[in-house]
């Protein structure tokens, strides 16, 4: 793993309770018999922000642009390649995710916890509900026997699925109830972080809506934080305090969810504002839609990134990077002409 170089202080912000600040993913690309090193897929580039307690953190973009590398990332599901994750423990102390070994790994991951995006394929089959919303309890050691059993059954009780259903296997279930079982399971160690990856997305609208309320009435009980990834603008909007915009695995904006879905700054938030199915389907949304396909990964355009895809680029975003920037106070965008452009949605 690659050192964060100096100069990439991370900005730490006292009160946060997740702080990632440069963090870099890398896959490499392989080729030929000896599997030579040809370039890397920078799915997460330089990434930085903070979630603060009790708050949800939108992570929005189209799909590949490197979102779940990101959440996975930051929980040490991955290594990563370069970065600090900042996770302020209960007891005040933060510790770098990015940087501790197997052991300090074990005992803090109880407090950041993951829900996943397919309840289908994400709960195994072999194993029943009670083993299931247990194995996280048993794997930090916080509690075995009776205790055990009695904290599933509470778990149970909390996401809305009946005690009854202790001893049966995923099978059972509806899509809805799996996910259910599944943010039991990420609720048992009393995280103060979950980072929910495309949480809804295979499921029904209707209960969408029912898993999206749940999670909002838990998050007000436990005081839970939330990563919320998804490509839904609609579930963002919905469920976000701030929202992040990402593409191909940057950030390209940051802000309050009021300003960025009222007054967008990046014209890649724009466009995917633009592309979103109108509520009422006799009115159709203005702005501009989005073009093109994403660029590979490993081969990303010069200057701005999303340059090919931009109505307004000029020669300057062919050439030169945008950095990631304030443009209103707690409003920021990586665009040379954020705040000048005539963007409406
Ligand atoms: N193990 C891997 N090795 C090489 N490249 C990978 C690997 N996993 C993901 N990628 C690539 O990294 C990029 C980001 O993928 P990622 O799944 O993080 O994006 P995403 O925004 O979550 O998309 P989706 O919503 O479709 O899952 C993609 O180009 C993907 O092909």
């Amino acid at each position: 793993m690659l050192s964060p170089s100096p100069g990439q202080a991370p900005d730490t912000t006292e009160s946060a309770l997740l702080t990632v600040a440069h963090l870099k993913k890398y896959y490499p690309v392989q080729a030929g018999f000896l599997r030579k090193t040809v370039g890397y897929v920078k799915a997460v580039d330089d990434v930085s922000f903070t979630v603060q307690r009790g708050e949800t953190l939108g992570l929005v973009g189209e799909s590949g642009c490197g979102k779940t590398t990101l959440g996975r990332t930051i929980l040490r599901a991955l290594d990563p390649t370069a970065g600090y994750v900042g996770l302020r423990l209960p007891g005040g102390e933060t510790v770098d995710l990015a940087r501790l070994g197997p052991r300090e790994l074990r005992a803090v991951r109880r407090h950041a916890q993951m829900v996943f995006q397919d309840p289908y394929s994400s709960l195994n089959p072999r194993m029943t509900v009670l083993d299931t919303v247990s194995e996280p309890l048993r794997l930090s050691g916080m509690a075995q026997g009776p205790a055990l059993v009695s904290r599933v059954k509470d778990l149970l009780h909390v996401v809305g699925l009946e005690v009854r259903h202790l001893n049966r296997y995923p099978h059972a279930f509806s899509g809805g109830q799996r996910q259910r079982i599944g943010i039991a399971r990420a609720l048992a160690t009393n995280p103060s972080l979950i980072v929910a990856d495309e949480a809804v997305s295979a499921l029904d609208v209707s209960i969408q809506a029912q898993i999206l309320n749940l999670m909002q009435d838990l998050q007000r009980e436990f005081g839970l934080a939330y990563l919320f990834i998804s490509h839904d603008l609609s579930v963002i909007e919905h469920l976000s305090d701030r929202v992040a915009v990402m593409y191909v695995g940057q950030i390209v904006e940051r802000a309050g969810n009021a300003a960025l879905f009222s007054q967008p700054l990046h014209p890649y938030t724009a466009a995917l504002l633009a592309s979103k199915p109108h509520p009422d389907p006799r009115q159709r949304n203005t702005g501009i839609p989005l073009s093109g396909e994403i660029p590979d990964l490993a081969a990303l355009p010069s200057g701005c990134p999303f340059h090919p895809r931009c109505p307004f680029a000029q020669d300057r975003c062919r050439i030169e990077k945008p950095p990631l920037r304030e443009v209103h106070p707690d409003h920021f965008a990586a665009c040379h002409f954020a705040g000048e452009l005539p963007l409406s949605n």
